[in-house]
């Protein structure tokens, strides 16, 4: 392909209560009971919004995670914080994460679709399956139910959900025979201002894709190389149209985590500082807890041995196969012992991309994925908030704008305008600003 694309990039942030630093709740910058105090979170949406991003996103979490290795052991719930955000701003898109295996598809539509009206079309779901074993435990399971089964669920409910919100504008009866959902009847709701909620999906195995492919409108995925961003972009978008959709209706987002500093070397200052304040035992349970090895067993002075990078996936790892997939493949592609691999986590991304640098140089990444064709856009990840939103909205946006890569303000009101908008030739006139 050439190097010139149309349209611009699409931006979320992915909030991560404090950002994705371990440590965040820790930091001076913040105060630790934030999280629950609204004006904290109207900041951020407004702050958001005064970068004119398309959406805030929220993650979802249905039980406390282990310290040792959970960045944000603590969240709330996403639909609800994000119905308080609505109140705040007008544009912003609200992107909430929730699980298939533990919300009821009828329950959830009608939460979603509440939040469409108290924000007047700017809501989304992020289709997830949840992963651990504590949260089955806080639903009285003694272990997480395995990956097909949450995906064989989670493929039904995303097909009734959206049948749901048709038939909220088309008054339809809905008739839904599946294995695990049985539904019959009027789903009486106002109809979506923005026609239909925002559906993404965030999982990268085949399964986790085919649900992206058929019925998301974005997928949150977690890319480390712009090469496998690429196949894998490929891949959902030739999929989607052998469902029969155009490949501009699935638009990816990687995750991507920041640490921005005028310089280079202040941005990794500050990344080591952050780092530093985390327990050191927390990138090796990270990393076991990821790749469902037990990195404590390898040598640390030592590569990943091949068994660890090119071995037969164990049958009863339940973690994410998207991130297990992005993170061997970055150790494959640059062979550092488990002790370099552990350090350098701070600097390369976790599972997402990771970046550390000048936001000129961030600029210039994004730049670099969005014309090579590997993604529609970014979910950014920012170390810390609030400050490090400061510098999205302050430094980044307006040289994204120089670029041509960016657009100068808001085109449309709704979510899935914002999305539309960013394709070339679109037609502009479906979600006017009011
Ligand atoms: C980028 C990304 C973000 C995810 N975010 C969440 C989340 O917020 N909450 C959650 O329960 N699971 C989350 N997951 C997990 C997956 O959605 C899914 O529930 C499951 O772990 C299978 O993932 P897989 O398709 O990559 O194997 C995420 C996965 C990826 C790749």
């Amino acid at each position: 392909m050439g190097n010139r694309r149309e349209g611009h990039v699409l931006l979320g942030v992915n909030v991560l209560v404090y950002g994705y630093i371990p440590s965040a709740w820790r930091s001076p910058r913040l105060d630790s009971r934030d999280f629950v105090e609204p004006a904290y979170w109207e900041r951020i949406g407004r702050l958001a919004e005064r970068a004119t991003l398309d959406a805030v996103f929220l993650a979802d979490a249905l039980s406390l995670g282990d310290p040792a290795y959970d960045a944000n052991p603590i969240r709330l719930d996403p639909t609800v914080l994000w119905a308080h955000v609505a109140r705040a701003t007008e544009r912003i898109g609200l992107l909430a994460t929730a699980s298939t295996t533990f919300n009821d598809p009828v329950e959830l539509a009608s939460r979603i679709l509440t939040l469409d009206h108290i924000s007047g079309g700017r809501a989304g779901w992020n289709l997830v399956t949840t992963r651990d074993n504590r949260s089955a435990a806080n639903f009285g399971l003694s272990g997480i139910v395995a990956r097909t089964e949450r995906y064989e669920r989670a493929a039904e409910f995303a097909d009734l959900t959206r049948k749901l919100w048709t038939a909220a504008e088309t008054g339809e009866t809905v008739r839904f025979h599946g294995s695990h959902f049985d539904y019959e009847g009027d789903f009486r709701a106002p109809a979506s201002p923005q026609g239909r909620p925002v559906l993404f999906q965030a999982g990268g195995s085949p399964a986790g894709r085919d649900i992206a492919a058929r019925y998301a409108d974005g997928v949150f995925a977690a890319e480390i190389t712009p090469e496998t961003a690429r196949e894998h972009y490929g891949l959902v978008k030739s999929a989607a149209a052998g469902y029969g959709r155009r490949p501009g209706d699935v638009k990816i987002l990687p995750g991507l985590l920041l640490t921005l500093g005028s310089t280079e070397e202040e941005a990794r200052r500050r990344v080591d500082e952050l780092y530093d304040t985390s327990p050191s035992a927390y990138s090796a349970a990270w990393l076991t807890h990821a790749i469902g090895v037990d990195v404590s067993k390898l040598e640390l002075d030592e590569p990943f041995p091949d068994e660890v990078l090119n071995g037969p996936i164990d049958e009863t790892f339940q973690g994410s196969i998207g991130f297990r997939e992005s993170i061997l493949e970055q150790i494959r592609q640059t062979r550092p012992t488990v002790r370099e691999y552990l350090r350098r986590t701070r600097y390369s991304g976790s599972g997402h991309g990771g970046f550390v640098g000048t936001p000129e140089q961030l600029v210039d990444r994004i730049e670099q994925w969005y014309l090579a064709g590997a993604c529609d856009g970014f979910n950014l990840q920012p170390d810390i908030l609030v400050d490090g939103l400061e510098v999205i909205a302050d430094e980044v946006i307006p040289l994204l704008r120089a670029r041509g890569l960016y657009r100068h303000e808001y085109e449309t009101s709704t979510l899935r305008g914002h999305f539309r908008a960013a394709e070339p030739n679109v037609e502009k006139t479906l979600h006017p600003v009011g």
